[in-house]
Formats: C-alpha cells, sequence, structure tokens
C-alpha cells in the first residue's frame, strides 16, 4: 500500500454552490399579507429578493494532516465556502461532506462581551463538548496561550473592555484547545501581534501533526507560507488553483500584479 492510499478525506466540496438571497433588498414598501401569502400558494418569487451567488461550483478534497490556504481577491468567497464547510450557510447546489463537527474559528465568533474572558473560556470550552473537568484542567493553559493577562489581570475583566486583537487571540485560544476533526479559521491569526501570530502558527502546527485537518483564509501571504502546504485559490465564487503553496502563491502574485 503507497502512502497516498493511505490518504484520508476529511472535507469533500462536489461542485457547492452557495447563494446568499437578501431580502426587501428593492427598498419598497412592506407586501400586504395578502399579496404575500398568494406569492407563496403560487410559488412565485418576491419581487424585492436578490440573490448574490458567492461561491460557484467548488469542487475539492482535503485529507487528513493538510493545512490548507484559502487565498483570493475582497469578496471572492473565501468566508462564504468556509461558513459553509462548517454546516453555517446551506449549499444551493452541489455538496459539501465533512468528517465530525467543522469547528469555524472567526474574529467574530460570538463570546459574550459583558462576560469576563476567564467565564468565556468555560462557556466556550463548553460550547465546544468539554466536560467541567477538562475545563478546569485546560482554563489556565488557555489564558496563558491568549497572553491577554500580560499586561495586568485581564481575564477577570469583561470581553468589552479588550482591544480587538486581544479578544481574537482569546476566540483563537479557546478554539484551539481542542483537537479538531477539521478546523476553519477565518483571518484570526492576522489580528494578533507578531509575537502571538508566531504562537499561533505553531499551535495550527500542531493541530495539524494531531491528524486534523486546517482551513486558514488569509491575505497575509508570510501566514499562510507559514502554515500551508497546499493553496486553495478562489475569484469570483470560482478555483483558479489548488496546489501546493508556492506555485500557486506565484500565480497569484502575478494576478495581482497586472
Ligand atoms: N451575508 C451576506 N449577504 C449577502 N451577500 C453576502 C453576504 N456575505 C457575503 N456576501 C457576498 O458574497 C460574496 C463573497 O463574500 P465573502 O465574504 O465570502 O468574500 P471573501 O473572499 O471572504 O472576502 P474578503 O477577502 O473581503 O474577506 C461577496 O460578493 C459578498 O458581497
Amino acid at each position: 500500500m503507497t502512502a497516498a492510499d493511505e490518504r484520508v478525506p476529511t472535507v469533500i466540496a462536489d461542485n457547492a454552490h452557495v447563494i446568499y438571497k437578501i431580502h426587501g433588498s428593492a427598498g419598497g414598501q412592506q407586501q400586504s399579507p395578502l399579496v404575500s401569502f398568494k406569492r407563496i400558494v403560487t410559488r412565485t418569487k418576491a419581487a424585492n429578493v436578490r440573490e448574490v451567488h458567492a461561491v460557484k461550483g467548488v469542487s475539492f478534497v482535503a485529507y487528513k494532516g493538510e493545512a490548507i490556504g484559502l487565498i483570493g481577491s475582497n469578496g471572492s468567497g473565501k468566508s462564504t465556502l468556509l461558513r459553509a464547510v462548517a454546516g453555517l450557510l446551506p449549499v444551493a447546489r452541489g455538496a459539501i461532506y465533512a468528517a465530525g463537527q467543522p469547528s469555524l474559528l472567526g474574529v467574530n465568533a460570538a463570546l459574550m462581551n459583558d462576560l469576563p474572558g476567564d467565564r468565556n473560556v468555560e462557556l466556550g470550552c463548553l460550547a465546544m463538548g468539554m466536560t467541567p473537568a477538562e475545563v478546569k484542567a485546560k482554563k489556565q493553559s488557555i489564558i496563558d496561550f491568549s497572553g491577554i493577562n500580560d499586561r495586568g489581570d485581564f481575564a477577570s475583566l469583561p470581553m468589552r473592555t479588550y482591544s480587538s486583537g486581544m479578544g481574537a487571540r482569546l476566540r483563537f485560544s479557546i478554539a484551539a484547545a481542542k483537537q479538531h476533526d477539521v478546523l476553519l479559521i477565518d483571518e484570526a491569526l492576522a489580528t494578533g501581534d507578531a509575537k502571538f501570530r508566531k504562537r499561533s502558527e505553531a499551535r495550527v502546527r500542531e493541530l495539524r501533526a494531531e491528524a486534523g485537518t486546517v482551513f486558514l483564509v488569509s491575505h497575509s501571504e508570510q501566514s499562510i507560507r507559514d502554515t500551508c502546504e497546499r493553496v486553495i485559490w478562489l475569484e469570483s465564487g470560482l478555483i483558479r488553483a489548488d496546489g501546493a503553496t508556492e506555485d500557486v502563491l506565484k500565480e497569484y502574485e502575478s494576478f495581482v500584479r497586472k
């Protein structure tokens, strides 16, 4: 048996399309209930629904142990694709299959602003399925990893008193405390300072070594180079290239320079 035969797929996207429906985008008046009812019964499309076709038929297979960078221009569909892999957005056509429950770690991940950092660590860990005993054992190392206490006892202060970088670091630290089958990271690494970035990149490498699959959306070519050996380049909702990091980055750079 060759090494290629042993590769275990963790995410399969098969011609996946994601379409956002924006209701009330015409800015017109509210429709009367009778008109809406007639529309539902006759199955006609509402006049004021607009669609944004953000991902237009994307196919790839991701394997255990891979770290895959997602790059592309603003609005090319990177975050949308991650959200679809996480199961947070439905695919309109095609399919996405994922092993286990992929966890999306974004700078917008929901933590409670009015609760202190340490309470958020507890709640975040419980939400990821840890037992109270595991949470207790891991809490301090998560706070230490995030570095939020480097300049005083911030862990006991509400998260609204944190800078955006501190919040992002805590979110990353909570999510990275667990071994994920598929970890999806949306720009989170770019928000921390250089020291934290190094630490989080090292953790991404560990997560890979523990045989998970990591997807990283980033505009920082350095982060992508340091963490990923494979890159998928999206442009206008389509895959322009999928391959070894250096090859795809080279192609992307010459596209950006044009
Ligand atoms: N909630 C939404 N409702 C409607 N359209 C959306 C929504 N979120 C994103 N879009 C649209 O989907 C397309 C892809 O957006 P997406 O955020 O996935 O791009 P991105 O590649 O992550 O961009 P960036 O690099 O700027 O973060 C864009 O045209 C955007 O306007």
